[in-house]
């Protein structure tokens, strides 16, 4: 029986991954309790409108980084926590609307929940936002750690995709919890193969990336 749902599994896996690139995978079909809200799917980010690119609400990612993730998934589920994924494989369809976006100097209607204090001209200068972004690569992973009864967010100091010194790593202005919280998802994810990027407490990328060259750009659905 076993061996019969593992075949089902193989078959239809494959099929449903024929559309994603060879080393791309749903998620899901790592992780299935994985929490994902892609915040770009959604009108729920710093532009304020569904980013171009993302058509569902499902996480793709390399293979080698859903399995490295599912590690950490069931590292944290031991002691009642879990992971939830904002945002991973990002189509440079989705990066070319943030370069739109960023031109219109007049558009700000979602400065003030996420960009408060930088400039909007100096959001790419200052690298909270990239032009080629390791997300394109698929193997990077905006993510925080969530309450396993109530699936609330650990508090972090700072929203997702804040931008701003408040979600630096080593930003010294927030509680010791906040610290103690950034200080388990980077460690969590550095075991795990993972390394955090200093001006993003949510932002990590495979340290063995499959495709460290290549920036794809296959909708998101
Ligand atoms: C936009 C933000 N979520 C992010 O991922 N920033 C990095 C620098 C990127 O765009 O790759
Ligand atoms: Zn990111």
């Amino acid at each position: 029986m076993k061996f019969y749902s593992l075949f089902l599994f193989l078959f239809f896996g494959n099929i449903l991954n024929a559309q994603l690139p060879e080393g791309f995978v749903y998620a899901h079909e790592i992780i299935p309790d994985l929490e994902v809200e892609l915040r770009y799917f959604s009108t729920n980010n710093f532009v304020g409108k569904p980013i171009e690119g993302y058509h569902a609400n499902r996480l793709i990612l390399t293979k080698n980084a859903a399995i490295a993730l599912k590690k950490v998934q069931d590292e944290l589920e031991d002691i009642n926590l879990c992971l939830k994924v904002y945002d991973g494989y990002r189509p440079q369809t989705a990066v070319n609307h943030f370069i739109v976006w960023a031109r219109d100097l007049n558009d700000t209607i979602k400065k003030s929940e996420f960009y408060p204090n930088v400039p909007k001209r100096n959001l790419f200068l200052e690298e909270y936002i990239a032009t080629r972004s390791g997300h394109s690569k698929g193997s990077t992973i905006d993510l925080t750690i969530i309450d396993g009864n109530t699936g609330k967010p650990l508090d972090m100091g700072s929203p997702y995709d804040f931008f701003g010194e408040a979600s630096w790593v080593n930003y010294s202005g927030i509680t010791d919890i906040q610290k103690k919280n950034r200080q388990l998802l980077k460690s969590i994810m550095a075991k795990h193969g993972f390394r955090n990027y200093p001006k993003e407490w949510w932002h990590f990328t495979l340290i063995n990336e499959p495709f460290p060259q290549t920036f794809f750009d296959f909708p998101v659905k």
